[in-house]
């Protein structure tokens, strides 16, 4: 009997939750002429996001490293219908770069719509070697710019009621082996961003903090990295840009992408955390792990 009784309380809350979020729906018209910045945009997930937006008919100003990767990026995104697109080469290494990207928005757009935080710093995926300065330098690029940024864009993003996108991963929210730099950050950012959104709540500042928990995708450096060693397989990167950038324009708290990969196992995680270990570690084929310097 008591199991029926949670099952009705879990179903009525899962109707709640389902048709409480049902009426948001996405038209890429909410992008179009929005002024837009996605950092990490010279390949991967953040480089689809571009195109995306484009084909949205946004302005776009894209940041990576690798200038030679931005302009091929800028040119496809002109052809593909952006607004306008433009790029600015940098590390984000350094938070007078992550403070010159902003202006630089300021300074083309007259403001911004919205930010998208997607880059990351290179890093190990394998046993934690010990190297704390490999962390420390990593919290800077993957945590701290993101939070510069958000500093720095926060007065534009007021004045346009805008949005904060901020691209994290399973290993945010569940620790996992292999990934211990990359999981600090990434739990990090949830930190930072889930209590600054409280406070937004709480000051009724309009500005939506938007955190994405995605599970493993196939970008190239994704699949160069861990390939063979993650049994799962690894989802579209296309696909994954545009969850994004829906999540983000609809204002949402969190987008799990795929859902099946991260929702559940957060589920899991809270009420059975054994059951989750054990059903997590089975998706390592560590026969095939080699450390490998990304
Ligand atoms: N792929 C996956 O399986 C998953 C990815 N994610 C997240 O998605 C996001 C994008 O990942 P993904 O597309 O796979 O990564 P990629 O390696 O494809 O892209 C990383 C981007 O960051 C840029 N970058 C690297 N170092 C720096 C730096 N020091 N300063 C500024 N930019 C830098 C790279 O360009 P350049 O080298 O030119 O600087 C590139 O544009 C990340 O936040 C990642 O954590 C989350 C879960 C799974
Ligand atoms: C190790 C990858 C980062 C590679 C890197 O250094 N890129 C920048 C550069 O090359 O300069 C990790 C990036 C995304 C990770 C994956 C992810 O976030 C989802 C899973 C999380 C889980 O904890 C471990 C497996 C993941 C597929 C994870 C693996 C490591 C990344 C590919």
């Amino acid at each position: 009997m008591a199991l029926l009784k949670a099952l009705v309380v879990f179903t009525g809350i899962f109707l709640a939750v389902y048709f409480y979020s049902a009426g948001d729906v996405f038209e890429p018209a909410m992008l179009k002429g929005k002024r837009v910045i996605v950092t990490g945009a010279s390949s991967g997930i953040g480089e689809q996001m571009a195109y995306h937006l484009a084909k949205m008919g946004s302005h776009i100003l894209i940041t990576a490293r690798t200038e030679e990767k931005l302009k091929k990026v800028v040119a496809q995104c002109t052809h593909l219908g952006a607004a306008s697109a433009h790029y600015i080469a940098g590390s984000m290494d350094t938070m007078t770069f992550a403070k010159l990207v902003v202006h630089k928005a300021e300074n083309l757009f007259g403001g911004l719509d919205m930010l998208i935080l997607n880059h990351i710093g290179h890093t190990y995926f394998g046993y934690f070697d010990g190297n704390i300065d490999h962390v420390r330098d990593l919290l800077e690029i993957n945590v701290l710019s993101y939070a510069t940024m958000t500093v720095a864009a926060l007065p534009m993003l007021k004045k346009s009621n805008g949005n904060v996108v901020v691209v994290s991963s399973v290993a945010g929210k569940i620790g996992l082996p292999l990934t211990v730099p990359y999981s600090t950050t990434k739990f990090a950012l949830d930190g930072f961003f889930s209590s600054l959104r409280m406070e937004f709540i709480q000051q009724n500042i309009d500005v939506s903090i938007t955190l994405c928990i995605i599970s493993y995708i196939d970008t190239d450096s994704a699949l160069k990295t861990v390939s063979g060693v993650i049994q799962q397989p690894a989802a579209p990167k296309e696909e994954c840009a545009l969850e994004i950038i829906k999540g983000g324009a609809l204002r949402k708290r969190e987008v799990y992408y795929q859902y099946h990969a991260t929702k559940i196992p957060l589920l899991l995680r809270d009420w059975a955390p054994e059951l989750l270990q054990s059903l997590l570690l089975k998706n390592y084929n560590m026969d095939n792990f080699q450390r490998k310097e990304v």
